[in-house]
């Protein structure tokens, strides 16, 4: 077992991530002690009944007290009042630190927040699935995926040398990015991509000349993988489009000039116009497989085992 990184670990929100950090890092030996926190009541007994951490708090600042290293993992619109919630609970010198879709706005809430005794320095892991919870949690969840560091300037190297180190602990590929950027990055790579299939599963639940066991009965890959992206939490996902606002009406912008385009090439028939787009997305989805990332994009959502 490795010397722990961190004494006292804390949590905050016990769902799918939190309590895939809580596991993984439970398993790593990263954390002397790992603390639990949860709003909501129920998931808490949940939690504490799958047996996910040491100790187990309500009260977010019960759990941030004494610790060093304290990870938010509450969706990205209730960072800033757990935040609140905390500030005055933390020890000088502690990390904090999150999980969050989308960056600077999280950046901005913690830097104005949180007191300057405390390393803030914010994170992504990218990985995921449409479920939520504790239950639906697993400890290898972060192995061979990407978490995103996002430090502001002049942060505390050693700081953020060992919560690379608790990342890459867990599994992880650690790269280190500016917020700004990264939510830019994420906006096309994940939110765009979600917000296309809420609404083409919309639309298909809208026909009325397709019935819905049509819909269920017919729908072939495709469609089958956005109803899964479709199922996403609805609560988080509201947040993220909140959060990231600019970047994702940015990337959209684009995104509808493309399909205007594609619209107008079947529209006239030209199948050269669609021929070419078609050959070269085929390139970025060989390139992703050679790199080693197909198994990361195929993976999602699927059946696991701690
Ligand atoms: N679901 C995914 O695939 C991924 C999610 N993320 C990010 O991770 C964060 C958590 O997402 P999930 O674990 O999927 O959500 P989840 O819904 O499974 O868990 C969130 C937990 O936070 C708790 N919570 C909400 N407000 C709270 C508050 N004020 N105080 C204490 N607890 C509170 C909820 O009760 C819930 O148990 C989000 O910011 C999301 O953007 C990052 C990577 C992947
Ligand atoms: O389930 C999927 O396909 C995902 O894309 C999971 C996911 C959701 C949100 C993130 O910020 C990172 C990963």
């Amino acid at each position: 077992m490795p010397d722990a990184l961190y004494e006292r670990l804390a949590i905050i929100g016990a769902g799918l991530i939190g309590s895939s950090v809580a596991r993984a890092a439970g398993k790593a030996g990263v954390a002397g002690h790992i603390v639990l926190a949860d709003a909501d009541a129920s998931i808490l007994a949940d939690a504490e009944r799958l047996g996910l951490a040491d100790s187990y708090h309500s009260d977010p600042a019960a759990a941030a007290d004494k610790a060093d290293l304290v990870i938010l993992a509450v969706p990205v619109g209730a960072m800033a009042s757990v935040a609140g919630d905390i500030a005055g609970a933390l020890k000088p010198g502690v990390t904090v630190s999150d999980v969050g879709s989308v960056k600077e706005s999280v950046l901005d809430s913690l830097t104005q927040t949180l007191p300057p005794h405390v390393h803030i320095l914010p994170g992504h892991p990218v990985a995921g699935t449409e479920q939520s919870g504790p239950a639906a949690g697993f400890a290898s969840l972060f192995e061979d995926r990407w978490c995103i560091l996002t430090p502001p300037p002049q942060s505390d190297t050693q700081a953020l040398d060992r919560l690379t180190r608790f990342w890459r602990a867990l599994g992880s590929r650690v790269e280190i990015m500016d917020a700004r950027h990264h939510d830019l990055v994420l906006a096309i790579t994940s939110h765009v991509p979600h917000l296309i299939a809420y609404n083409i599963v919309g639309t298909a639940s809208d026909l009325e000349a397709v019935t819905r066991s049509e819909v269920i009965k017919y729908s072939a890959g495709g469609f089958r993988d956005f109803t899964r992206i479709a199922a996403s939490d609805p609560t988080m996902w509201r947040d993220v489009f909140l959060n990231n606002r600019d970047a994702v009406l940015e990337m959209l912008g684009r995104f509808s000039e493309d399909l205007t385009a594609l619209q107008r090439a079947i529209r006239w028939g030209d199948g050269d116009a669609l021929f070419t787009l078609f050959n070269r997305t085929r390139d970025i989805r060989r390139g992703i497989v050679d790199a080693g990332q197909d198994a990361a994009v195929a993976d999602f959502g699927r059946p696991h085992k701690d």
